[in-house]
């Protein structure tokens, strides 16, 4: 495996197969990351907040359980407490931790990390990282992603694959700069992406066993994305429910659908076409991830900070930006935070 990948990446003239990644967090979405990247032959450091963490990782590496059950052999990896870390790093550096920890001193560190250039990989779910980290980083280019990947880590070194998505890179104003309608493959003849170390980023992660997207249009995949973790992410979360029990009673459903509503209007207002009619989106996630607990729920649960102003708080403000009113949202925003 490791062969053919290294093959593969050498086919494509493509340096990065010798750079270290590094991922940023150690939680459920940076270990399932940081493990598969590292069991298909990549060089991987995980950056973590902890040393025990780091330590744990160093000697028993990460254990990934797949959605069949079954636990793959644990993969080795560097992994390294963020406060140590020292110098440049010159390979693709993938940003997991949440938006609740964008603060003064990550932006710090990341500024050193990136030398003032360099390139991130942004992961989080909802909305507003992207224009704080452009602000607080100016000379690094910023790569937002999209992703339905569904992880839960169990433990400081293992992590549960909760569900098969993809993943969907694109870049600021890529809408203005490359006008292609469409979604595209990396596979597709038609995926017209200019910059090609994003582009070799996404084959690397394929090789990993993603499904990955160029998109032209990430801002409105965003948006979508945005409109589901508006409804299921605050309501599973005060009503203490895996997702699969949203839409399961009256009461509940005529809740999620009130809240939907006045979300696509604000949202559609915002750039997101046909906002109403994806309704049978969020009912098909919350099928598709019923034994899950939100992300939100996750937090509440652990008493940690929520990303609620990142998700419907950032709806109360695309409302008021558009001269619409959003009460629920606001509501559910005052209900977690008051929790
Ligand atoms: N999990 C999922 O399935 C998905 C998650 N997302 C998004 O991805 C992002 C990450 O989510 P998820 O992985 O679930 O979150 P987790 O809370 O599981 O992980 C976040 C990690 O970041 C670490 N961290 C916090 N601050 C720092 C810091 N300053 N330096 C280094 N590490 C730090 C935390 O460390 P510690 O544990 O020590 O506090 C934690 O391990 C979120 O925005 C989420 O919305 C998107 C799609 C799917
Ligand atoms: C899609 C969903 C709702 C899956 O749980 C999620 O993204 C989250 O929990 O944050």
């Amino acid at each position: 495996m490791l062969q053919s990948f290294q093959k593969s990446i050498t086919d494509k003239g493509c340096c990065l197969a010798m750079s270290e990644w590094a991922v940023v967090g150690g939680g459920s979405l940076g270990l399932l990351l940081a493990g598969k990247l590292a069991a298909a032959g990549c060089r991987v450091v995980l950056w973590t907040r902890t040393s025990e963490q780091a330590e744990r990782i160093e000697a028993d590496g990460i254990a990934i359980e797949e959605m069949s059950g079954v636990v793959s052999q644990p993969v080795r990896l560097r992994a390294i407490p963020i406060s140590s870390v020292k110098g440049i790093h010159e390979g693709p550096i993938l940003l997991t931790v949440k938006q609740t920890a964008l603060d003064s001193e990550l932006y710090s560190f990341l500024r050193l990390a990136t030398g003032g250039a360099g390139r991130i990989y942004l992961f989080q779910n909802g909305v507003g990282h992207v224009e704080k980290l452009a602000r607080a980083l100016p000379g690094t280019t910023l790569t937002p992603a999209i992703t339905t990947e569904g992880a839960l880590r169990l433990g400081p070194s293992s992590v549960r694959h909760t569900g098969k998505g993809a993943i969907w890179f694109g870049v600021v104003g890529a809408a203005e700069l490359l006008p292609m309608p469409m979604t595209t493959g990396i596979d597709s003849e038609n995926a017209l992406f200019a910059d090609s170390s994003v582009r070799n980023v996404a084959e690397m992660m394929k090789q990993a066993g993603f499904t990955v997207f160029l998109s032209n249009e990430l801002e409105k995949r965003v948006l979508r994305k945005l409109l589901i973790n508006s409804v299921i992410n605050p309501l599973t979360a005060l009503l203490r429910i895996p997702n699969g029990q949203l839409l399961k009673t009256p009461e509940r459903l005529s809740l999620a659908r009130e809240l939907f509503d006045e979300t696509a209007k604000v949202l559609e207002r915002s750039g997101l076409p046909d906002a109403a009619n994806a309704w049978d989106e969020v009912a098909a996630v919350c099928e598709a991830t019923a034994t899950n607990l939100s992300s939100m729920l996750q937090d509440v649960q652990a008493g940690r900070a929520t990303e609620i102003d990142a998700i419907n708080g950032a709806v109360c403000r695309l409302a008021e930006r558009n001269g619409l009113e959003a009460p629920l949202n606001a509501a559910v925003t005052a209900l977690i935070k008051a929790l």
